[in-house]
């Protein structure tokens, strides 16, 4: 069974992800961290003439040790670098089989990302799309680095947040929208239970009526 998970920054699609990987024994990958592991690697670059072939080469090389370093992946700076990386389309031609692969993986998997039930996935047997208004996501991630320890600027955050999911959304290589068979799922007003009760309860029923089908 493949899950795709998909919705803007701070959504709360990876708890999601990681929840449904739990319940349903499946190996999960935050297509993300590819994202941002890239735009670490070439961040001495950022802005310079050579920010997109290294960008590109860095992405070609990417190395599944690069997903280690979970606290300097999930910074803020890094959630910027990524979605300057992932406007270039040789970049998200380069980590496309890495994702597909993982997806194809015995059994199947869960991935959380952006563009998963659109591109990398099309023929998901799930797909949830996730959102939750701006304000809602801020908080989360503000909550996200207090708990590490880092002081928040709520007003800079918001509006970092704001301006990552322009540029996703204008993305030209992107596909960052919701998939026509994805399920809607706003998780403004839930938990992080709820909003899993809520999720298994799709995909359930949707491999209920799958089975019926067949
Ligand atoms: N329904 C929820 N209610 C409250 N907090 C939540 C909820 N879902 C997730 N969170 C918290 O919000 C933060 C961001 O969640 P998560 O990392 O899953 O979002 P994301 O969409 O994967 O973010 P990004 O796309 O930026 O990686 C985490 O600290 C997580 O614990
Ligand atoms: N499938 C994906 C996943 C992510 N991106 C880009 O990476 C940025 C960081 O992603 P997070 O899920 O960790 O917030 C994101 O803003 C996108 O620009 C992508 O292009 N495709």
């Amino acid at each position: 069974m493949i899950i795709a998970v998909d919705g803007p920054a701070a959504s709360g699609k990876g708890t999601l992800a990681e929840g449904l990987a739990r319940h349903y024994r499946l190996p999960h990958l935050d297509t993300g961290l590819l994202y941002r592991a890239v735009g670490l690697a070439v961040a001495d670059r950022e802005d310079g003439p050579d920010f997109e072939p290294a960008a590109i080469a860095a992405a070609q090389g990417l190395d599944p040790a690069q997903l280690a370093d979970r606290d300097a992946l999930t910074s803020a700076e890094a959630g910027v670098l990524a979605s300057k990386v992932a406007v270039i389309g040789p970049v998200r031609a380069a980590l496309f089989d890495f994702q597909r692969s993982f997806a194809l993986q015995p059994g199947g998997a869960v991935l959380d990302g952006r563009d998963i039930g659109t591109k990398i996935c099309p023929d998901a047997d799930v797909k949830l799309f996730i959102q939750a208004d701006s304000k809602a996501r801020m908080e989360r991630r503000a909550r996200q680095l207090e708990k590490r320890g880092l002081v928040v600027d709520r007003y800079a955050l918001y509006h970092q947040i704001e301006a990552r999911d322009a540029r996703d959304m204008l993305n030209p290589n992107g596909g960052f929208y919701k998939a026509a068979d994805a399920h809607l799922l706003d998780t403004t007003l839930l938990d992080i239970e709820a909003a899993l009760r809520a999720a298994i309860e799709i995909v359930d029923r949707t491999m209920a009526l799958k089975a019926g089908d067949r």
